[in-house]
């Protein structure tokens, strides 16, 4: 049976990234998938705009919806300090399987918890299943129409504090124009958009920020 995209990624970081080096992976990724074959990471240069924001919140708990090959994960988790964690959400058996690889060549998998699942499942399990009080940082980055109805089911399920930041990436393209309109005219989030591009392509696209104000 011939070989997946996602496979094709992870061999590539396996055969071209240091193992324990988890910028060497990024750079791995984003040279296969800018070179080879376009994929849905957040890329280099929207990854910037993650790395600052977790620079900012300095997480203890972060949570990540969508974790695909796990890029972004590799990304989020190089820039947390001792002790902190971030739970990784992951509908699709196949990519969950890449992306557990990908942790263990970055050196990462300590820090990084995996958890196979719709948003809508693994969301209400997260407090008495995984042991989360609440959550000091959200990468939303799975299915677009999710971000508005699971940015609620977070606020329902009491995982949010005043001061949590969600950052959601893809809101132009594909975009999420169900979350923008949520969470712009909602007086309990202070939002910031940061324009940028879609991850190796020219076309424009956008991440928005949005502090949790309780
Ligand atoms: N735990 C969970 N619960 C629910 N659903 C879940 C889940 N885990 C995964 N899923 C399923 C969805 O996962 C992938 C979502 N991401 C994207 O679709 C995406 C698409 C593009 C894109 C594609 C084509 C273009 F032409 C232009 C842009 C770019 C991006 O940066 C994207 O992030
Ligand atoms: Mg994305």
């Amino acid at each position: 049976m011939n070989q997946s995209k996602e496979q094709r990624i992870l061999n590539f970081v396996l055969q071209n990234a240091v193992r324990g080096d988890p910028c060497s992976v990024l750079d791995a990724i984003d040279k296969y998938c800018s070179q080879k074959e376009w994929a849905m990471n957040v890329g280099s240069e929207k990854g910037v705009i993650l790395d600052k924001t977790v620079e900012e919140v300095s997480p203890s708990v972060a949570l990540e919806l969508g974790t695909y090959c796990g890029y972004s994960g590799v990304r989020i988790a190089r820039r947390l300090k001792e002790g902190a964690r971030l739970l990784t959400v992951e509908f699709n058996p196949e990519f969950a399987a890449i992306a557990k690889q990908m942790f263990e060549f970055a050196g990462v998998q300590d820090k990084v918890r995996l958890l196979e699942g719709p948003s809508q499942e693994v969301i209400p399990q997260l407090k008495k299943k995984y042991e989360v009080d609440t959550l000091d940082f959200v990468f939303l980055d799975h299915w677009k129409d999710r971000y508005a109805p699971d940015t609620i089911l977070l606020q329902e399920c009491n995982l949010l504090r005043k001061g949590s930041v969600l950052l959601a990436d893809n809101v132009i393209i594909p975009g999420a124009p169900e979350f923008l309109n949520y969470i712009r005219n909602n007086s309990h989030f202070q939002c910031t958009n940061y324009p940028s591009h879609l991850e190796y392509m020219k076309a424009g696209d956008a991440m928005e920020k949005a502090v949790f104000l309780g």
